[in-house]
């Protein structure tokens, strides 16, 4: 993936856990602000009395909350297409809830009607605008707008419509807390974040690190073991037959004698780049098994089909001089090549040691070559 694409692409994923982040705080919010109305209403008996305007307001809040309900519903199918209209939908139906509360502070300050649950009113108030601030931090604009649509209309109306001015500073001086609040929990949860973020893709790299073989960067021999395993026992369910190449450069230890240890370490690299290029299917397994031994399972594959891509690797080898340094070498490899059906009854490490037996057929029998190992490897 190149850098940038890489880039946006991580991007989108922390913008979506932000989100998601959101949502997910806020659900218990969809509930209060829907049922408080009700419980600070019907014990005293306002609805009975003022029913006109308990019934709007209960409907209203109940509808918003209704909305968002449906919004957290429908979010596996609306957020991945559009993000931005999911994130507009979630940011104003949860500020027009919070105006919603906003009158009835207005009201519960100045209408005489609210007298008998003006208290209740004020302290739920004061609880709400703090939840939606710790709840809404992960998007500080969400959060910031929220409280202030909570709390500003309440300033409005102590300094404006009642002239209760230490009300009035008291209630500023709450709200310019909590947005303070809220902009350094904004900071500590998105460094919590990054933090988490850093210490993921470093997990991934040491996973990475873990499965490859740092000279030659393909699959080292643990990662090899444990796919090799994986392999085996989804081919005895399976039964596709899988083969196993076993490489090993020839007269390596006079190419490091003669031209020391960094061009043999090249020349490894090399023989690597020339397996890879010739076994592209997917499927295909590559992996550097020791020193100058490396192993290719093939799965789905017959013992024929195997022992044509072993001829083949041994040819793209042999063909193209390796060049570093100035030296110009011919290098070869021997191959040793195994088959099997896979079953309960036969154990993986038996294909390994038949492929190592073919092997070293090749080797004996001249090396540069590639030796099958069947009932009478002999016959390869
Ligand atoms: N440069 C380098 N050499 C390595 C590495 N790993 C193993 N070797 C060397 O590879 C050589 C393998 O030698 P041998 O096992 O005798 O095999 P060979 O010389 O290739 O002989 P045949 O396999 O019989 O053709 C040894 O000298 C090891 O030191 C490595 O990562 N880099």
């Amino acid at each position: 993936m190149p850098i940038e694409t890489n880039f946006q692409y991580r991007n989108q994923l922390i913008q979506r856990r932000i989100d998601m982040d959101l949502l997910n705080r806020s659900i218990p919010g969809i509930v209060i602000y829907a049922i408080l109305w009700p419980i600070i209403i019907f014990p005293v008996g306002f609805h009975l009395e003022h029913w006109d305007i308990s019934w709007r307001f209960m409907i209203a809040l109940a509808g918003v909350s209704f909305l968002r309900w449906v919004q957290r519903q429908l979010t596996q199918l609306w957020y991945p297409y559009h993000r931005r209209s999911w994130l507009i939908f979630f940011a104003t139906s949860s500020f027009v809830q919070a105006l919603l509360w906003g009158s009835l502070f207005i009201l519960a300050i100045h209408d005489p009607r609210f007298e008998p649950i003006r208290f209740v009113i004020v302290l739920a108030i004061g609880g709400m605008a703090s939840g939606a601030m710790s709840a809404l931090n992960p998007r500080l604009w969400v959060s910031v707008t929220n409280v202030c649509l909570i709390l500003s209309p309440g300033i409005y109306a102590s300094f404006f419509l009642v002239e209760n001015y230490s009300q009035g500073i008291l209630i500023t001086i709450y709200l310019a807390y909590l947005v303070m609040l809220s902009r350094r929990s904004n900071k500590e949860y998105l460094r919590a974040f990054r933090i988490e973020s850093q210490l993921e893709s470093q997990r991934k790299e040491l996973e990475r690190i873990n499965k490859i073989d740092p000279l030659t960067s393909i699959f080292n021999r643990g990662h090899f073991n444990t796919a090799f395993e994986f392999q085996w026992n989804a081919g005895i369910r399976s039964q596709q037959e899988q083969s196993l190449l076993m490489i090993d450069v020839d007269n390596f230890k006079l190419i490091n004698d003669q031209h020391g240890h960094l061009f043999g370490d090249e020349c490894l690299i090399y023989v690597a780049n020339s397996i890879s290029s010739a076994a592209k299917r997917k499927t295909d397994l590559i992996a550097r098994f020791g020193g100058e031994e490396f192993a290719v399972l093939l799965s789905d594959t017959s013992l024929d089909e195997a022992h044509q891509l072993a001829e083949t690797i041994r040819v793209e080898i042999e063909s193209k001089p390796f060049v570093f340094d100035g030296i110009e070498l011919v290098v070869t490899v021997s191959i040793g090549v195994a088959s099997f059906i896979p079953s309960a009854g036969i154990n993986s490490i038996q294909l390994v040691d038949n492929a190592d037996k073919a092997l070293y057929l090749a080797k004996e029998q001249g090396r540069n070559c590639v030796r099958s190992y069947l009932v009478n490897p002999s016959s390869g």
